[in-house]
């Protein structure tokens, strides 16, 4: 894949994109029809389509007729979570403050539940909140991300689940962080909606998808031909799916090998701590096993991002997703983490090409980074950190 030198260190921003995906994109792109069309051509784009479908939709253990393609997971987002609202509008969402802006920017009336200081949501705080429900007549709407992209903190979506449906409520569930790195199934707590994304798990950007289980209320808000059983209008991109499963399919393949990302990143964060006053966010809880967030006071984090950049390692501070905009992060903000800590937190996450040596050229650079600031008075070397 490498075009660059550059030691890449942004999975949850993008994944490179797989050489599976990349062979099934140009497999898909040479049948250049439309899926809805009746002739040949047209049957066999509709075969790839229904293929890739059914591979996308058995990695989260639904079926296919449940799973619906998008333009990514912004989308499938706002088509759930509108969508839901379209058909009740009596539900009465509840969020927490750590989840994508993609999903609190289509609930802005939502209850903002609490969050642990490790960032999770706080199940005693919702247990209460539902057995005490102050809003008559109205139906609870979770919607919990199962893994966040900046700490990796993996919420605990089956307990939720179980309290929601306790209460008579529905829960969506955005896994565009999870699928491709930890085992995710809508069946676990019976998810009632869920959200996913092709290019965090190694498939190109621009193809998502979502899961409605089958007679959970959901009205489509894209309108026009009537594609994808009329969730969500407009011509399938058969290349973006096609690549998407591919993806998806060797990730799963991947799985336990990923899981050993999570001994390479604690040993990582052991050495910058034994140098330096780091904090590491979501520490003591699960969390993705490619993820490290991590700051140090008095060193921020464009400084960090932008001396590591020059050393060859590309990390990301905050949310990536908001590219490019230094502004302080939400999630953090939401685990009550103080701003001058905050405002030093990078990401750094590793995926399906990276190699052990990344993880020591990536602590090498922010040592020196955090040396050249002054924070760090002696580097001790390899072996002995
Ligand atoms: C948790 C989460 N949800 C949604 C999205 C948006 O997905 P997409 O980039 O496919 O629109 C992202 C992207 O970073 C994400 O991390």
């Amino acid at each position: 894949m490498a075009k660059f030198d550059a030691i890449y260190c942004d999975y949850n921003a993008t994944a490179p994109l797989r050489p599976q995906a990349k062979d099934a994109m140009i497999a898909a792109m040479d049948i250049g029809a439309n899926p809805s069309s009746v002739h040949g051509q047209g049957r066999a784009a509709r075969a790839c389509l229904e293929n890739a479908r059914e591979v996308v939709a058995g990695a989260i253990g639904a079926c296919r007729e449940d799973l619906t393609f998008t333009s990514g997971g912004t989308e499938a987002n706002a088509a759930i979570l509108n969508g839901i609202r379209l058909q009740e509008p009596l539900l009465m969402p509840i969020v927490c403050g750590f989840e994508h802006d993609a999903v609190l920017a289509q609930l802005p009336d939502a209850i903002k539940a609490q969050v642990t200081p490790d960032g999770l949501i706080d199940l005693e705080w919702l247990k209460e909140l539902l057995e005490n429900w102050p809003h008559e007549g109205r139906q609870p709407l979770l919607s919990l991300m199962l893994a966040n992209n900046e700490t990796g903190a993996i919420q605990p979506v089956e307990a939720a689940a179980n309290l929601i449906h306790e209460a008579d409520g529905l829960i969506h569930c955005d896994a565009v962080q999870g699928v491709g790195k930890m085992s995710v199934s809508v069946l676990d707590g019976e998810i009632d909606y869920m959200t996913l994304s092709g290019h965090k798990v190694g498939g190109p950007s621009g193809i998502g998808a979502f899961y409605v289980r089958a007679g959970a209320p959901f009205k489509a808000t894209l309108l026009g031909g009537g594609q994808e059983l009329g969730r969500r209008s407009g011509t399938q991109n058969l290349v973006g799916a096609a690549g998407f499963a591919a993806a998806v399919d060797v990730s799963l393949q991947d799985l336990e090998k990923f899981q050993e990302f999570a001994v390479k990143r604690d040993t990582l964060e052991k050495r910058l701590k034994t140098v330096a006053n780091v904090t590491v966010f979501a520490e003591n809880v699960p969390r993705l096993a490619n993820t490290s967030c991590l700051s140090v006071e008095g060193l921020r984090a464009e400084t960090q991002v932008m001396a590591m950049d020059l050393a060859g390692v590309a990390v990301s501070s905050g949310s990536a997703c908001s590219s490019g905009k230094v502004k302080q992060s939400h999630v953090l903000a939401s685990m009550g983490v103080a701003q001058e800590l905050s405002q030093g937190a990078i990401r750094l996450s590793f995926g399906w090409a990276s190699q052990d040596t990344d993880f020591d050229k990536a602590g090498d650079a922010w040592l020196q980074a955090a040396q050249r600031k002054g924070i760090n008075m002696n580097i001790p070397n390899k072996e002995t950190a």
